[in-house]
């Protein structure tokens, strides 16, 4: 099956390739640059998770792909702390949406505030840590939870989570109770 992801960002490519793969589906796996359609930096799982749905629903409107996913971070205030929130979508060319929420941990204040003032967190981490790019690789959370869970690995379970739904809604209950 063909499908098409609404970024070029390869830590949210791998984790689609991943992700069906561990379900035992052959997929042909493509990028494309799409408008997200919030800021840049999204605040609240509500904006994060608009994001990730404008994605999607976007990108699967380029045709040709048999659905379209649709991945996205962002921040959160929650109990006095800033927090990593991670929100995906899967879109299908019928117009169906299927949406999951990730991985949410507290970021260290040094980081916090800047991005509390406006800044993006990719710039932000890579000043941390001194490293480029780090948004394509390990991310926020590998830094965090020191390399235990990449932003790969991390979105990997959201797809799962959506292609786990959409598989459900197609009758497919094969893996039932598992
Ligand atoms: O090309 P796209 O798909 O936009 O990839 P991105 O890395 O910008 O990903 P998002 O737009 O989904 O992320 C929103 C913002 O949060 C940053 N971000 C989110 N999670 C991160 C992480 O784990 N590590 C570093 N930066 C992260 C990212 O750089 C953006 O500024
Ligand atoms: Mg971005």
């Amino acid at each position: 099956m063909k499908i098409i992801v609404g970024s070029t960002n390869r830590a949210k490519i791998i984790a689609v390739r991943d992700a069906f793969a561990s379900l035992g589906i052959q997929a042909e796996v493509e990028g494309i640059d799409t408008d997200s359609d919030v800021s840049s930096q999204p605040f609240g799982d509500n904006e994060t998770m608009a994001g990730a749905r404008n994605r999607a629903v976007s990108a699967i409107k380029t045709g040709n792909h048999d659905l379209a996913i649709g991945l996205e971070g962002g921040v959160k205030e929650l109990d006095g702390r800033l927090y990593i929130c991670n929100w995906g979508a899967l879109a299908l060319p019928d117009g169906k949406v299927f949406t999951a929420g990730g991985a949410q941990i507290p970021l260290p204040e040094e980081v916090a505030q800047p991005v509390r003032s406006g800044k993006e967190l990719g710039p932000v981490m890579e000043i941390f840590t001194s490293r480029a790019d780090i948004r394509q690789t390990g991310g926020a959370v590998g830094v965090f939870t020191d390399g235990t869970v990449s932003r790969s690995d991390m979105f990997s379970h959201v797809v799962l989570l959506l292609a786990g739904q959409w598989q459900f809604a197609a009758g497919n209950h094969g893996r039932q109770g598992q």
